[in-house]
């Protein structure tokens, strides 16, 4: 801070008034730079990293409300930071921890890849279960130090991530960003906490690329990805496999299965194909090569939710500290699907059902965009090792989400796009 503005008045003037008043601002000014921002002694000096710092943290209300959040209200709770706690999975899954009397405390960073609203309306709903959600991003390694300086948690669900197959091809940067470099830097911030938390994060399945045999199994080849998103899940299997080898961190990745229901994400056909099938827009429904049914193991959220708290539950602690290993840790990959591909053509079929609307239809050709043809799960290792079973058929599933799309839009919300 340059002292000079004062110093130069007080020989201007010689006014001792002045001199007091404006020690006072400049003490203010330190005192408020001290409490509201306590990381800004430790940043790094590259200039990209700094551009991260656009949200505001810190100070000892904020980091009250850390604690108060994470606090764990059950006998054998556990302490789990969620990241992208306002996201689709990321809501649910912290409700459903918080409702069992487990300490959350949510991290987001309010991204417009989809239509922001719809996340603060899911940060209102976790605050009025009392989840506090800190806005920031995965990458900002000051920020996530903190948070684990102020709380030893015992447990991270990673699920912030950029997400979506097709956008790669126009935001390939935000893949990297997020689902590699965020990654990285969060195993990081976890490798030197003391003690060091589990980690369960979401891959998915579009890891299983272009592979033609099905079901999908955890021990197949997941080498030939169709998309940079499915790369970047991959990569993260691979960076999962690295700081477990090294560090010992304990790390479970789920490989999620094109996750549906209320709260849902608009940017997913199931969402975007009940808006536009209300207004009455035209909906390209994909086919493949010769005609062939574009299918998907379709996963209803409560579903994936059990399968998250059972890898929470089930994961063992991280070996290391210090940053140092001392012993093997656990490493897992779970399918986390339905097990009953549907073709694209009967989800809308359901839709138009539920909508009492009958849809325009143009069938399209698969574009060569990311998207895979099919995709089916072998579940028995989650069944095994989670006791993981998915209890909704698709049918089931899109009612109740049709039935909380009508509601939420209904109450004066307009669906984007
Ligand atoms: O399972 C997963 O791992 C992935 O599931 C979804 O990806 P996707 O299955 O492609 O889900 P949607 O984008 O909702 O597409 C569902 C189906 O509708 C088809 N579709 C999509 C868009 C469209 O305009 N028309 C159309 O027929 C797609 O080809 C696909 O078969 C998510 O968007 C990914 O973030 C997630 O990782």
């Amino acid at each position: 801070m340059d002292k000079s503005p004062y110093i130069h008045r007080l020989r201007l003037h010689g006014s001792l008034a002045k001199l007091t008043f404006w020690s006072f601002v400049f003490l203010g000014l330190i005192l408020i730079f001290f409490f509201r921002s306590p990381s800004s002694n430790s940043l790094p000096s590259d200039p990209s990293r700094r551009s991260l710092r656009t949200y505001n943290w810190g100070g000892p209300a904020w980091e009250k409300r850390v604690r108060s959040s994470a606090k764990v209200r059950s006998r054998h709770g556990i302490s789990v930071l969620v990241t992208g706690a306002a996201g689709f999975v990321g809501t649910h899954v912290s409700a459903a921890l918080k409702r069992r009397g487990d300490g959350v405390l949510g991290l987001d960073c309010f991204n417009d890849y989809y239509d922001p609203s719809l996340k603060r309306a899911r940060q209102a709903l976790l605050e009025r279960s009392g989840v506090f959600i800190v806005e920031g991003d995965i990458n900002d390694a000051p920020l996530l130090s903190k948070l684990f300086e102020v709380v030893a948690f015992t447990h991270v669900m990673h699920l912030a991530a950029q997400a979506g197959v097709r956008y790669a091809m126009e935001n390939p940067g935000s893949y990297v960003h997020s689902n590699i470099a965020g990654l990285v830097n969060l195993l990081e911030v976890c490798k030197n906490a003391n003690p060091q938390p589990a980690i369960v994060w979401a891959s998915s399945s579009s890891v299983y690329g272009l592979n033609t045999k099905v079901p999908f199994s955890e021990r197949d080849r997941t080498d030939q990805p169709a998309s940079l998103y499915a790369a970047t899940k991959k990569a993260g299997e691979e960076i999962a496999h690295t700081y477990n080898h090294i560090h010992g961190l304990s790390l479970t990745g789920l490989r999620f299965f094109t996750v549906y229901g209320p709260w849902g994400r608009p940017d997913m056909a199931y969402f975007f194909f009940t808006r536009d099938i209300l207004k009455g827009k035209t909906i390209p429904i994909f086919e493949g090569a010769n005609h062939r049914t574009v299918a998907r193991d379709f996963t209803y959220i409560d579903d994936i939710v059990k399968g998250c708290l059972a890898s929470l539950d089930t994961a063992e602690k991280s070996t290391g500290s210090g940053g140092k290993k001392k012993g093997p840790a656990q490493l897992r990959v779970f399918n986390l699907g339905n097990t009953s591909p549907v073709p694209v053509t009967d989800l809308v079929t359901i839709l138009e059902r539920l909508l009492k609307v009958k849809a325009k239809r143009k069938i399209t050709k698969l574009p060569r965009n990311g998207d895979v043809q099919f995709t089916h799960a072998n579940i028995s290792l989650a069944q095994r090792e989670l006791g993981y079973k998915p209890t909704t058929d698709l049918q089931t599933g899109l009612k109740k989400f049709v039935r909380w799309y009508l509601s939420y839009y209904s109450g004066g919300k307009k669906a984007s796009g």
